[in-house]
């Protein structure tokens, strides 16, 4: 008898999932696993935490749909809290299991933790399936080149062309047994929820992201049929509003979607509805993404090095005042503010308004880029590794971009995106500061003659 013991990371999903299917098909019971790792949820990188409470609560209220999915199949998701490679090989000795099967991971020290379960695990294999991507690896080997700019590598993709995998439907009907297991163990999730949200009690202006594989079904489902997509060019880069961009990030990061599906989405309104410049550009961006995906695999930890892949370590540096200013939404310039407070009380942000604030980050206030790109990981609900740091070293001019980084002109922005002052109204961006820093070399005391 095969027993499997099926690991939900960042796949919290039933349908689309080639690593759930290959384990309903090979397996005589199963059991369900999600392991939460405190590590993440302590103050260790550059001052912030590697999943906010913003991000965990909607994990939590994800793994909380996705229990009640799988009790529809006589099935149970136990939560433990931990570290995996201690967890997993006790519950795999404990329950005689013989296999373990997970989604790979795309971040570098994700990948180092699922490297540790496996030498933890010894001789029962774990088998991961890449599948957080459009293509997969045998695809992507076909373009027989490095993957160069992302206009060079969209080329290459188009020119191909690579052909997006049709998607794996999910059927209840072929779930193996439940292994039965003892669950009064797992982590409480109404109560860590409800911690998370007591945090989260100043949010004001809530953007309402319903959580789990159901309701960003009924998101994607929606978006196509408003009819927005046929004009998403034209409102992609306005800072708010619901429908102005799809909203789908969120749900691509906890892998309640898989890209392939709102690509298929996406392809369908093509087909009934409307070809466009504007469905082009959603697939476009979604190319984007995907780049970004191979590029963080490529590179490993040098996604996270200040220097990038820049000849030289950028001309900035970490100045607490700053950064806390930043973070805060308490800056000279209003807009950069308003954007701040846009996330902070949100968790969401348009692309153009990542943009501006990131540009504002490293090149006004000269600040060393990966503490801006720490602070967006513990901000952001829609927080994925390898979009978040990419879009970041980009920025900073020393990623991949062939023009050097991205300096964006506030005012200008201002004036393009917010002409009235609406957003910084709304967002409460005015603060009536006048520096970033309250002292300056003008104010340092002068040494006394004597001590010269
Ligand atoms: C500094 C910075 C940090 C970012 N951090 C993240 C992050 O942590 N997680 C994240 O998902 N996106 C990140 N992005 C990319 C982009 O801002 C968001 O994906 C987008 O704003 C999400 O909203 P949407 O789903 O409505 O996007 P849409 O405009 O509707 O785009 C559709 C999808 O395409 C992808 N996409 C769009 N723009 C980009 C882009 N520039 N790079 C990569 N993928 C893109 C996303 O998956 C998005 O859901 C970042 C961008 C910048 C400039």
């Amino acid at each position: 008898m095969k027993k499997t013991l099926y690991w939900f990371t960042q796949d919290l999903r039933l349908d689309d999932n080639l690593a759930l299917d290959f384990a309903a098909h090979n397996s005589d019971a199963l059991t369900f696993v999600y392991v939460i790792n405190p590590k993440y949820r302590t103050q260790t990188n550059h001052h912030c935490k590697l999943l906010g409470d913003r991000q965990a609560a909607f994990i939590a209220d994800s793994l909380m749909t996705l229990d009640s999915q799988l009790t529809a199949c006589g099935h149970k998701l136990l939560v433990l809290e931990g570290e995996p490679n201690h967890l997993l090989p006790e519950l795999v000795a404990k329950y005689q299991i013989n296999q373990v099967i997970c989604a790979e991971p795309v971040g570098f020290y994700e990948r180092a933790i699922l490297q540790q379960t496996r030498r933890a695990l010894g001789a029962v294999p774990v088998h991961s399936f890449w599948q957080h991507t459009l293509f997969d690896q045998a695809q992507i080997q076909t373009l027989n080149s490095d993957l160069g700019s992302f206009t060079q590598f969209r080329k290459r993709v188009e020119k191909a062309p690579l052909s997006v995998v049709t998607a794996c439907r999910f059927d209840s009907n072929k779930m193996p047994a439940p292994l039965g297991i003892d669950s009064s163990a797992g982590v409480a999730l109404e109560q860590w929820q409800a911690q998370l949200q007591s945090n989260l009690s100043e949010t004001r202006v809530p953007l309402d992201f319903p959580a789990g594989e159901e309701a960003a079904q009924a998101h994607l489902k929606d978006y196509f049929e408003s009819g927005v997509a046929r004009r998403y060019k034209e409102t992609r880069n306005e800072l708010d509003g619901w429908l102005n961009s799809t909203k789908m990030s969120p749900y691509l990061a906890l892998g309640n979607l898989s890209p392939r599906q709102i690509w298929w989405a996406t392809d369908t309104f093509e087909r009934q509805v409307e070809a466009n410049e504007s469905t082009y550009w959603i697939k476009f961006e979604l190319l984007w993404r995907e780049y970004f995906q191979w590029l963080s695999l490529k590179l490993g930890a040098k996604l996270y090095r200040f220097q990038g892949l820049a000849q030289s370590k950028p001309l900035t540096t970490f100045m607490p005042e700053r950064f806390v200013r930043w973070c805060e939404g308490n800056t000279p310039a209003s807009l950069v503010n308003a954007l701040m407070n846009q996330l902070n009380e949100t968790g969401y942000m348009s692309n153009r308004g990542r943009q501006i604030v990131a540009s504002y980050f490293v090149h006004e206030l000269g600040l060393d880029w990966r503490y801006g790109a720490a602070y967006f990981q513990q901000q952001l609900l829609d927080f994925d590794v390898a979009s978040n740091w990419g879009n970041w070293q980009y920025i900073a001019g020393v990623g991949v971009d062939p023009r050097g980084g991205r300096h964006f002109n506030i005012e200008k922005q201002a004036q393009l995106y917010d002409p009235q002052g609406v957003f910084v109204a709304k967002w409460r961006g005015k603060q009536g500061i006048t520096t970033v820093d309250s002292v300056d070399a003008a104010d340092w005391p002068m040494p006394a003659e004597a001590d010269v």
